[in-house]
This record gives C-alpha cells, structure tokens and sequence, in this order.
C-alpha cells in the first residue's frame, strides 16, 4: 500500500485515480456525513451544485428528506439546514436522505468519484478509516483534504495525518509522496491540541466568526464514531456494514 496526500482535490492528478480514495473535510462536511449516518440518516447524497440537489431532492417526500445546504459557511435559503455535525440528531435525521452541498467538501467528493473505493474521513471517524485499510490493504490511497476554495486548510491536512501515522510507524515505505510526511508531522505535533490548531486555522477563524466554536470542538475529537461512510454510486454514501 503507498499513501499519497493532497491537500486539497486540486492537487490530485488528472490523469488517473487511486484504488482507493479518502475524502477528508474535518470543519465541516465530512464530520457532519459521518455524523448523520451514525444518527440513522439512510443516505447522504452529495451535490457540487446546489441547484441540482434542490431539483433531485424534489423527487424525496418532505418527511423523508433533508437539505443541508451551506456557503461561506452559511445555510443556504430554501434548505433545511446548513454544515452543522450538531443538528444531525437522531430526531432530525432518522430514516431520511440527507441532500448535502458545501462550499469545499462536495466539490472534493465529485472530484474522486470514479475512484473505485471512495471513503469519507474526518477527525470523528479516524480509526474506522485507518481499520478499513489495514484490512483491505489497497494498493494506492489518496487521502485528499478539501481546502478552502482551492487553499490550503490545517484541519484537513492534519486529519490525513492522522490517518496515515499509524501506518507510517509500522512501515516508513508506504510513503507515497512528501505530503505524507509533512502531515504525519503536523499531527504529531497538535494531536492533543486539535481544538487550538482548530481555532488557530484560517477556517476555524471563519467558524469563529459566525459564532460556532462549539462546532469546532466536536469537529475535533477524535474517533468519536466508528462508522465509516462509503461511496455506492457516484455522489452516494452509505453506511460501510
Ligand atoms: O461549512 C463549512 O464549515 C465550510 C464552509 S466555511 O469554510 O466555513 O466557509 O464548508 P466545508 O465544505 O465543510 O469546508
Ligand atoms: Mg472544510
């Protein structure tokens, strides 16, 4: 297995995918996918364009469908909700379709779709990501962050490093590309310090500023939920049984 890491889906190669690839959007998409599915959401489905998710959702009865629809951190008019991992509680989301879009992290997603295994990650679900390839053992994984349109971001960079530490101290070889490094590194360095890194990072001063510290803090611990979201048609997660 080789572990290559992108910091944001610009960054990837054009001219081939991985065998497996790890989206990654800690503050907040990824969190909150991860977070609605282990609430009993039945689906989340990503759209780029928050236009064609309000149009594909039409087709979903009212009580059966969610629309999380955020920009600039903001809920977008007409949906049913913003980015928050907070409001997907098992009384808002059981048994429904969650129709996301975000300003990074669906971009990502539809970036990566034809890879044969897409997984989402977050700091939330570090180990269920590290579990799955440790067992599967892929021959090459991007891990790739989402950045802030088109940035680099220090939350999802140090999540990707997160993820690959532990495979890095088993075997320094699985490096794929200097990124690997540089995230294990940074991990290293603020894996207990993860609410303060948060906070430091440009986008956590974005989240600050619209008041939602308490989003940051639960976006930062890790291996909170063992559930493991997985691609099963383009733009389609569910749960990994
Ligand atoms: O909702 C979010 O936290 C971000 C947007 S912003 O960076 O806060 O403006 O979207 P995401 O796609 O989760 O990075
Ligand atoms: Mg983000």
């Amino acid at each position: 297995m080789k572990l290559f890491v992108y910091h944001t889906p610009e960054l990837t190669p054009t001219d081939h995918n991985p065998d497996c690839a790890v989206v990654i959007d800690v503050l907040r998409a990824t969190t909150t996918i991860a977070t609605a599915l282990n609430a009993g959401a039945e689906a989340v489905q990503a759209f780029s364009d928050i236009n064609q998710l309000m149009t594909v959702s039409e087709a979903w009865a009212a009580d059966r469908r969610i629309r999380a629809g955020e920009r600039g951190g903001k809920q977008v008019e007409g949906c049913d909700m913003g980015n928050s991992p907070l409001l997907c509680t098992p009384e808002q989301v059981q048994g429904k379709r969650l129709f996301i879009s975000t300003t990074n992290g669906t971009r990502t997603l539809q970036r990566v779709e034809n890879a044969p295994v897409v997984l989402t990650g977050a700091q939330v679900n570090r180990q269920a990501v590290v579990d799955y390839l440790s067992q599967h053992q892929p021959e090459t994984v991007w891990l790739v962050g989402s950045g802030w349109e088109g940035a680099y971001s220090l939350e999802d960079t140090v999540c990707a490093g997160a993820i690959a530490l532990p495979f890095y101290e088993q075997n320094p070889a699985i490096v794929g590309n200097d990124e690997v490094l540089g995230a294990v590194s940074l991990y290293r360095q603020w894996q207990d310090q993860l609410v303060e890194l948060f906070c430091q990072a440009s986008h956590g001063q974005r989240l600050l500023r619209l008041d939602l510290l308490d989003d940051i803090k639960y976006c930062a611990q890790t291996d909170l939920l063992n559930v493991l979201p997985l691609q099963v048609e383009k733009g389609l997660l569910t749960l990994k049984s």
